[in-house]
Formats: C-alpha cells, sequence, structure tokens
C-alpha cells in the first residue's frame, strides 16, 4: 500500500541554518507515528513542511501520494488537521460558539459539535467561556476543533508539552480513540513516556538529522546490553543474558536469596542519549 507521507532526502535552509539535513521516512495510514527529539532538532519545521505551511528547500515530500507543493491548496487542508500551541480560540466565546464559529466558516455540519465535543470528553462542559477554562481543557477544544472536519490525518506539535499528567491522559485517550476511528496521526514530542505509550513507530531526530526509527520495543531491543541485574538478599548482581545468567538466576531461586529481576532494558531517553550524546530535554 503506498503511505500517506513519502519523505525523501528533505531539507529545509532558514536564511543562515541548515534546520533539516536530508531526512526520509514513511508513515502508512492507520499509524501514530512520533517525532522524538529536544528543542530545535527541527520538528516543527517538519510539521509546517508537512502543513503545507512552509516550503522545503529540497528533497521529495509527498502526502496522500502528491508532492507538497502541488497540494497546497482547500482540497488538501480539508484531508488534514492541525494542532499546534497556538490555540486560535475565540477566549470570550463558549466552546460551542467557538465550534460553531469554524462549522460556519468551513461548511461543516453542526450537529458535529455534539460529536466532537464527545470525542474529547467536553460534552458538559460546551456552555462555558474558553476564557475560563484550565489548559488542559482548552487544549482539548483545540484538538476538538482539528478534527472537526474529520480529517484523515492528524498532525499534532508538542500536543501535551505544556499539560499536568491528568490532562495530558485526556489528550491521549482522545487520541487513541481518533486512531481506532481510522485517524492517522503524526506528533512530535520530547517526552520519551508520550512517545512511548503513543506510538507505534518513533523516529529520532536531532540537530535536524534522523538517527533511528522504529518501534518502541525494537529501539530497546536493539540497544539493550543483554544483561540482567539481581536484587539477591546479599546486595545487587549483574548477570549475562545467557545460559550462565539462567544457572545463576536458578541457584539463587534454590538458594532463597532471590528478592527481584530487572530486565536493564534502556528507556528511550538512554537511547537517544547513546545515539546522540544528548538528552530529550
Ligand atoms: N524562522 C526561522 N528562522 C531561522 N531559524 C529558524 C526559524 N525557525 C526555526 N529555526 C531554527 O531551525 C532549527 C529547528 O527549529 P524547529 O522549530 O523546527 O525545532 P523544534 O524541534 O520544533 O524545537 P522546539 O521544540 O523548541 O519547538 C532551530 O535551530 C531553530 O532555531
Amino acid at each position: 500500500m503506498q503511505p500517506i507521507i513519502q519523505v525523501n532526502q528533505l531539507t529545509k535552509a532558514y536564511a543562515n541554518k541548515k534546520a533539516l539535513n536530508g531526512i526520509s521516512f514513511q508513515i502508512h495510514k492507520g499509524e501514530i507515528f512520533g517525532f522524538l527529539g529536544p528543542s530545535g532538532s527541527g520538528k516543527t519545521t517538519t510539521v509546517k513542511i508537512l502543513t503545507s505551511q512552509l516550503l522545503h528547500t529540497s528533497g521529495d515530500v509527498r502526502v496522500f501520494g502528491n508532492p507538497i507543493a502541488q497540494s497546497r491548496h482547500a482540497h488538501y487542508l480539508g484531508r488534514i488537521g492541525i494542532l499546534t500551541d497556538n490555540s486560535g480560540l475565540y477566549e470570550r466565546l463558549s466552546i460551542y460558539d467557538n465550534l460553531e464559529l469554524f462549522c460556519k466558516l468551513y461548511g461543516i455540519p453542526i450537529q458535529r459539535i455534539e460529536e466532537v465535543l464527545t470525542e474529547v470528553n467536553l460534552a458538559a462542559e460546551q456552555r462555558t467561556l474558553v476564557k475560563q477554562l484550565s489548559k488542559g481543557m482548552k487544549q482539548r477544544v483545540t484538538l476538538a476543533r482539528a478534527i472537526l472536519h474529520k480529517p484523515e490525518l492528524l498532525f499534532l506539535d508538542e500536543p501535551t508539552s505544556a499539560l499536568d499528567p491528568v490532562n495530558r491522559q485526556h489528550i491521549h485517550e482522545a487520541l487513541r480513540k481518533l486512531n481506532e476511528a481510522g485517524t492517522t496521526i503524526f506528533l512530535t514530542t520530547h517526552d520519551m513516556e508520550e512517545a512511548e505509550s503513543l506510538c507505534g513507530r518513533i523516529a529520532f531526530i536531532n540537530g535536524g538529522k534522523i538517527e533511528a526509527i522504529d518501534t518502541p520495543q525494537q529501539l530497546r531491543l536493539n540497544h539493550s546490553d543483554n544483561t540482567i541485574t539481581l536484587t539477591t538478599r546479599q546486595g545487587r548482581v549483574t548477570v549475562e543474558r545467557d545460559d550462565s545468567g539462567a544457572a545463576r538466576i536458578a541457584e539463587l531461586i534454590r538458594k532463597g536469596e532471590l528478592l527481584a529481576i530487572h530486565s536493564n532494558e534502556p528507556t528511550l531517553g538512554d537511547i537517544f542519549v547513546q545515539l546522540t550524546g544528548r538528552n530529550l530535554q
């Protein structure tokens, strides 16, 4: 099947700065694909190019099979949804009135508002003014607006970076539901837990280059040091993940000395440091 997003050797140079250095990746229908990288690594630049808000310098970028430069029209924007920092909500209007305005602007049936507010778990608050909402609720209204027209492909640039864990969870739940209903999702984050819990595949981006792309499980397997740490009554010991290690574990169990086993799998943050020498923050 043809990928929904196909990027080949993409570069972007700002006046005096190369922000993207020849990145290539593909995203297939139904995926939640994440760009994980620290500040300044090129995440927003990529999202802006893919959503046709910014022209790229060189390389081939196709979305829905069409080169992005040719996709710069209402038909393309009608098939994608975008959520960025910039909420663009009218603070003095209620949640419902904000969404109604967008429905009228884009010719979306008004009945869709109720549906979308249920999806983001805000149906009960729909008459509340946006200025009275918490940051987390506002972000859910922004998400509601981004999916009002039922986009096939949703772009989210750091969707939960300013949110507390509970509100982050609300957004994650809404995104999982959307994905289960068929929406393909491209998101950027610097939060390894967010990437791990949401994304089927992750690209590590650093300094405008992609350092690795894989599933979180495979990334961890590829970078595991093949050791196991054991907590015993005498203290901690590390054994190899082989027959000698298995024999040692069996012996400790037999003697009743084994208290806990730790797999020593690296976190995505550990792997990022291994690959780039940098932290995600
Ligand atoms: N308009 C611009 N003019 C010049 N340089 C820019 C411009 N926009 C971004 N850059 C630079 O390009 C690089 C990539 O920036 P980008 O915003 O894509 O990174 P990011 O990973 O999204 O970072 P953050 O998480 O902080 O938003 C950075 O070094 C940034 O300073």
